[in-house]
């Protein structure tokens, strides 16, 4: 299991790195780093266990955060609706965006990151639809077509697996300016 402390923050070069990618079939190391990767996520979405163990809640996470420089994250949407059946739940292993939708779309809030302690405001313009190829655990190549807010997910974690943070993609000068065609996500 992960905690904070294990968390890479902002200024590690690691986190600036193209991860190197994951080969098949899958090490144990490779094994154990999805395992507890999605562990994380599932238990900062825990709100008792957080609370107990100081996480910070996150709904995706990539390898180089933890340290590990490879191309794997993992993403974990909850549904409010219907908590056990969550929005989106996956193991990215080599995950590459093939498609990207005309249509931007963007949080209302902005963006966050457990790598990055700073609060940076600003909109982060993405794609609102995407189409990502991917590898699963048996080394089959799968495809995977999401939109909206689990579409913003992949990419803030794709992104880490190539080195990007999210406020690298905020307007400098006008943090909070849109192309008024972006959809903006609450
Ligand atoms: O640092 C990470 O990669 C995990 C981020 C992912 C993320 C943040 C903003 C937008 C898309 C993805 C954490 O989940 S940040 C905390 C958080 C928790 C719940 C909902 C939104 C953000
Ligand atoms: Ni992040």
């Amino acid at each position: 299991m992960y905690f904070m402390k294990d968390i890479v923050r902002d200024g590690d070069p690691v986190l600036r790195k193209v991860g190197t990618k994951v080969k098949f079939p899958l090490s144990e190391d490779d094994k154990n780093l999805a395992a507890n990767m999605m562990e994380y996520l599932v238990k900062s979405q825990d709100e008792e266990y957080a609370e107990k163990h100081q996480l910070r809640a996150g709904v995706g996470l990539a390898a180089p955060q933890v340290g590990v420089s490879e191309m794997m994250a993992s993403v974990l949407v909850p549904n409010d609706d219907e908590p056990d059946k969550p929005l989106l739940k996956i193991t990215l292993i080599n995950p590459v965006i093939v498609r990207n939708s005309v249509q931007r779309a963007a949080l209302s809030e902005g963006e966050g990151c457990l790598s990055v302690d700073k609060d940076v405001p600003g909109f982060v313009p993405r794609a609102d639809r995407i189409t990502i190829k991917y590898d699963d655990f048996e080394g089959n190549s799968q495809t995977l077509r999401v939109k909206g807010y689990p579409a913003i997910v992949c990419q803030h974690e794709i992104d880490h697996l190539n080195g990007h943070l999210y406020y690298d993609k905020i307007d400098k000068k006008e943090p909070f300016e849109l192309d008024p065609s972006t959809v903006v996500i609450s």
